[in-house]
């Protein structure tokens, strides 16, 4: 990797065209500062694991494999802890165990971890008993608490973004390669979940089969390597521009540019315009890209995206992640699939069931329905089953701790519970419970399919 600013000036284009949700930085001079010391940082991540997880997705938009993408809908600084990171990780590690062997198939776990700091809001100010403040942004730009000295944008977070990520990502890359992903722990971790939560009871057949076909394999003298360690990605959405193309560099094998802050970057609803910088970013990296599709995208926008992101029409290059809300998923998606499809291009589709269903409770609380959020994916799986077109995966907003952010589930969650542990910086995340509920759902339907 090269790190000369005449290697990576392919990658400022984006500098000469309208980027929304950018902080409004107070100091011009402390960012210029904040960007030469993120160049001269080493990678986060290598440029040879990029195009690893390309070809995993490639499988995925083929209808080979699955994605399982989740994590925080904003990570925090103050939760970058052992503790946090394990739970998350051992979270998403059971729900892709359940839906490799449902499916049959290959799961490609991706994180919404170690850079998911930045995030776009729908307002650029929050009043609270008369007093109005800049919105929070995440970790990444401003503080969470309601002062005003916390609220101003300040660069120097940017730089504690890299090192909380870089932090995250060592100790991923420890449990996912030391032993702790070892696959008959996380299928022992699964048999607690069924055993010893009353939601968990109802997937007791699945466990079992489960349980069988690692008894098995035991039996046979089957010791796999692949059951030791597990592949796992970091992916964030590309927001704060700034950081994203300080932490771009030239791969030296290929003389391409990468975004070296996490293997895979998405872009956000709220920035996916078509002559904006965020799309002119992503046009020039080669990581895989993901782009979120609202319920207002038309097919001429997906089009507009391939010719953009995927002009090569290269299966695992782009992710088109839809987040309709469940009332829209089976009235929108369908004429975007068949568009795509006729098209030619190979995308990975994957089901955002969360950002289209989110509405405010009475105490004020942001909150989800775990039932919206299944029938979202349901619908999903429909439309696809339909039009013979593959659901490749989820993309899902949780921690593995038990929080009461989202209302329902198995081991319910009411509205009046929000309170007691609504611990998000940003929007509501499925709880273990809920997550792993979820995952025995969906293996469920994708076997269905
Ligand atoms: O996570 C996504 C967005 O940042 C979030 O939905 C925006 O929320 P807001 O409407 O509270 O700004
Ligand atoms: C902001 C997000 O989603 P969307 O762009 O779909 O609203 C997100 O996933 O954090």
């Amino acid at each position: 990797m090269t790190v000369n600013a005449e290697s990576t000036a392919g990658v400022q284009t984006w500098r000469d065209l309208p980027a929304a949700q950018q902080p409004e930085w107070p100091d011009p001079e402390a960012l210029r500062d904040v960007i030469a010391d993120l160049e001269s940082y080493p990678p986060l991540v290598f440029a040879g694991e990029c195009d690893q997880l390309r070809a995993r997705l490639a499988a995925v938009a083929k209808g080979e494999a699955f994605l399982l993408q989740g994590g925080d809908c904003a990570e925090a600084f103050d939760a970058v802890g052992a503790d946090q990171i394990r739970n998350k990780l051992k979270t998403l590690l059971q729900m892709g165990a359940v839906l490799t062997y449902a499916g049959s198939v290959p799961v490609v776990k991706v994180g919404r971890i170690a850079g998911q700091y930045s995030k776009p809001r729908s307002k650029p100010t929050e009043t609270r008993d008369g007093v109005t403040l800049p919105t929070y942004r995440g970790d990444s730009v401003n503080g969470f608490e309601f002062t005003e000295a916390a609220r101003i944008p300040d660069p120097e977070r940017l730089k504690r973004m890299y090192h909380a990520s870089a932090a995250t990502l060592n100790l991923v890359r420890a449990f996912t390669t030391g032993g702790y992903a070892d696959l008959r722990q996380v299928h022992a971790w699964n048999q607690d979940f069924v055993k010893n939560s009353p939601s968990g009871q109802r997937y007791e057949a699945l466990a079992r089969e489960i349980d069988r076909a690692l008894n098995f394999m035991n039996a046979c003298g089957a010791d796999p390597e692949e059951f030791k360690t597990v592949e796992f990605y970091a992916s964030h959405e590309a927001l704060v521009l700034d950081y994203e193309s300080a932490l771009t560099r030239t791969d030296s094998r290929t003389g391409q540019l990468y975004d070296v802050s996490g293997h895979m970057v998405w872009i956000g609803e709220r920035t996916r315009q078509l002559d904006g910088a965020h799309i002119e970013f992503a046009s020039r990296v080669r990581n895989p890209i993901g782009v979120k599709l609202g319920p207002t995208t038309t097919p001429e926008d997906a089009l507009t995206l391939i010719e953009r992101l995927d002009p090569d029409r290269e299966p695992g290059r782009l992710t088109f992640i839809t987040r309709m809300g469940a009332d829209k998923v089976r009235d929108r998606l369908p004429e975007l699939v068949e568009k795509v499809t006729a098209s030619g291009a190979q995308v990975v589709w994957t089901c955002d069931p969360m950002h289209g269903n989110t509405f405010e409770a009475a105490s004020g609380h942001k909150t989800r329905r775990f039932d919206d959020v299944l029938d979202e994916v349901k619908g999903f799986f429909e439309v696809h089953k339909g039009l013979g077109s593959h659901p490749g995966g989820i993309h899902v907003e949780l921690t593995g701790d038990d929080v009461t952010e989202c209302v329902g589930g198995g081991d319910e969650i009411f509205v009046d519970d929000l309170h007691q542990r609504y611990e998000t910086a940003c929007d509501p995340r499925l709880n273990r419970s809920q997550s792993l509920d979820l995952a025995f759902l969906v293996a469920e339907m994708y076997r269905d399919q």
